[in-house]
């Protein structure tokens, strides 16, 4: 559905589209920010599994009223990327002159919505991110517990996945962007209001995304910035070839667990609220060959935290591979 039109066209950005840098792409909903590389569709996206049709009520005004009085985190970005870093590897500092990207606050729903609503072009953006737990008020749980569990049951049974092990809701503002990365858990990703373009890279994507070491504050993150790729630093980026789509409320996007995914707010189209429910795997299965992409992804993973620990310096294994590899497996 999305129209390749160039903005500066007749139909330019609307006034409330802020000029961007790479310039943006016209959707029936609003604008996507436009990409170096070229993209296809999702081939499947859930429109009827009513995962969360009882969520398709939540709008701001009937969060304010339900959503109780706890404590929501809300992260601030300076630009329109919320990449995100874990806090506990930042703590053990490996990575000395690591800033984190974003800062975090917690607050009453009804303060994050005061900010949310004066919130400028210009001023730090918002992003609520917060999982979704018995401090809700009567009606959210009631609309929680009237989620389709039924359908997710049979699905998590059918592919021998692991417990449930999170429901976060995401709040953004339009135009927030979730830069590339992968999750270690299947993710059921649900729309509840507001269009979002998610962009998706299968895991053998791996060798042209450059995820950061697995000991840096960004592990799972690219190093690839999506809006000034650095090709000299990251030259197979050039190959990058992408599956998209933008999720309407009620839409359920399936993330297989290592698949890369960009997720953005679409600009000019209004905040977006979404929740996902993330599966641990289940048991691990008999290794079969050839091996899938994920299982060499967890190799990588395991072999740099083994190689890592063994030499006790995250400096150390780069040389160490070249030793091993250069000249004699490549
Ligand atoms: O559901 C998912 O997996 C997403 O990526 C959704 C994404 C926000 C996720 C925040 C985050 C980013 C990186 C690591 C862990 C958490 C969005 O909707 O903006
Ligand atoms: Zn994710």
């Amino acid at each position: 559905p999305g129209l390749r039109v160039d903005p500066v066209g007749a139909d330019g950005p609307s006034a409330d589209v802020p000029l961007v840098p790479g310039g943006v792409i016209r959707h029936k909903h609003g604008y996507m920010r436009r990409y170096f590389f070229p993209m296809e569709p999702v081939p499947v996206i859930l429109t009827d599994t009513n995962l969360v049709k009882p969520a398709l009520s939540w709008n701001l005004e009937y969060l304010e009223k339900n959503l109780g009085d706890g404590d929501f985190s809300v992260f601030y970005s300076k630009d329109h990327k919320f990449k995100y870093y874990d806090q506990a590897k930042y703590n053990d500092k490996v990575v000395p002159d690591f800033t984190p990207p974003m800062s975090q606050a917690t607050m009453k729903f009804s303060e994050f919505l005061v900010k949310f609503r004066q919130w400028k072009h210009g001023q730090p953006r918002m992003y609520l991110q917060h999982p979704l737990n018995d401090s809700v008020g009567k009606a959210i749980k009631d609309d929680f517990l009237a989620f389709n569990w039924k359908w997710l049951e049979s699905v998590q049974k059918e592919h021998n996945w692991g417990n449930l092990s999170s429901n976060l809701i995401y709040i953004g503002m339009e135009g927030n962007v979730t830069p590339v990365h992968y999750d270690e858990q299947e993710n059921f990703f649900a729309q509840v209001e507001g269009f979002k373009r998610c962009i998706l890279f299968p895991p053998e994507t791996f060798e042209c995304l450059y995820p950061y070491p697995v000991f840096h504050p960004h592990d799972r993150q690219s190093q690839v910035d999506f809006d000034k790729p650095d090709f000299e630093s990251f030259p197979k980026a050039r190959h990058l070839r992408g599956f998209e789509c933008v999720l309407e409320p009620g839409d359920v996007l399936y993330i297989p667990k290592y698949w890369w995914h960009h997720v953005e707010s679409l600009l000019g189209a209004g905040h977006t609220t979404s929740i996902n429910f993330w599966y641990k795997s289940g048991p691990l299965t008999q290794v079969e060959y050839p091996l899938k992409p994920q299982r060499k992804v967890a190799m990588i993973r395991n072999l740099e935290k083994v190689v890592t620990e063994a030499l006790g310096n995250p400096f150390e294994v780069g040389p160490l591979f070249e030793a091993l590899a250069l000249g004699r497996y490549i």
